[in-house]
């Protein structure tokens, strides 16, 4: 038997469909109309691809998009200004700073800057710290995408083993802590852990986000587990061309798996759509609106 494909791609449709739902409503009845900005620092052409499909997505929904470059150089003031900017401007609800920031940009500095009721990447650590608590709080796109493809999947989480291998601000912890909120048994794993493929194997739900090309091999996970691959390995073949991969092995893996989101089209696609929702809702909070439920 192999694994069920968990279709991330399918999946974030729909979710960009009720979001373009949701802002038809809040324009007819509220005359609200959710803003994001992108800001992008430099010329790094996976982020340029990030953001730009970002501000499509963003238009296609009904939404307001406003795109901010600034050069490599740009300086740390230059970025703050901008942030300042849009924290000020009632038109935009929700700002996001595409990361990686070149060197001489402080990232904690940017991100710290940012309204937390603007901030749909929820990496503010208000966001962090109201969310680990169990307040309401804007939650990391990727993350959130994973447990929405997650409890599509599974139904109810409570009480499931969940290893997540990786320990990034953006991703490792913030996933970790969303399944612990599911009521999960969470293990975070990373470079210093002992013998990583006994705890993987101990996994009913297993997330990888290394960033390291299918290092989680097929007799890591254990027979029937959900596998969720948060890695983007650009790797070059044996004829010269690239292709994508994740952190997991999947040829191996999807032997073994009950279930396993693919790369490309699993969990990538879902984080633009759950910032898309994202916004949606940080322009509800800041209106002090209920969100449509269409
Ligand atoms: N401020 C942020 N910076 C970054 C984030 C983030 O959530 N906020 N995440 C990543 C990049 N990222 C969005 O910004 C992102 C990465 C990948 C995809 C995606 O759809 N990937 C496709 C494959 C695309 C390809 O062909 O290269 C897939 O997996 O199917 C969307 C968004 C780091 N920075
Ligand atoms: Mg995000």
């Amino acid at each position: 038997m192999t694994a069920d494909i968990i279709d991330g791609k399918a999946f974030a449709a729909q979710v960009r469909e009720r979001v373009g739902r949701q802002v038809a409503v809040l324009k007819a009845e509220s005359k609200l109309t959710p803003g994001l900005a992108v800001v992008l620092v430099g010329e790094d052409p996976a982020s340029k691809v990030y953001v730009r499909n970002k501000g499509k997505s963003t238009a296609e929904a009904g939404m307001k998009s406003e795109e901010i470059r600034l050069e490599a150089s740009a300086t740390q003031e230059e970025v703050l200004e901008v942030v300042t900017r849009l924290n000020e401007d009632p038109s935009i609800h929700g700002i996001l700073v595409q990361l990686p920031l070149p060197k001489q940009v402080d990232e904690m500095a940017v991100l710290d800057a940012i309204d937390p009721a603007k901030d749909v990447d929820g990496f503010h650590v208000i966001n962090t710290g109201r969310q680990a608590v169990g307040l309401p709080a804007m939650v990391p796109c990727t993350p959130l995408g994973c447990i929405m493809m997650l409890k599509d999947k599974l139904g109810e989480l409570s009480g499931l083993n969940a290893v997540v291998v990786g320990r990034s601000n953006i991703v490792g912890k913030p996933m970790a802590s969303l399944l612990l909120a599911e009521s999960c048994t969470v293990t975070i794993a990373h470079s210093r852990t002992k013998d990583l493929p006994s705890v993987c194997r101990n996994a009913d739900i297993l997330v990888a986000a290394v960033g390291r090309p299918e290092m989680i091999r097929g007799d890591w996970v254990k027979p029937g587990a959900t596998v969720i691959d948060v890695g983007i390995n650009r790797i070059e073949k044996d004829d010269g061309k690239t292709k994508l991969v994740g952190d997991v092995c999947f040829s191996e893996a999807v032997e073994i798996a009950g279930a396993i989101t693919p790369v490309p089209g699993g969990v990538g696609p879902m984080t633009i759509a759950c910032l898309l929702a994202n916004t949606v809702t940080a322009a509800c909070r800041q209106a002090g609106i209920e969100e449509p439920n269409p």
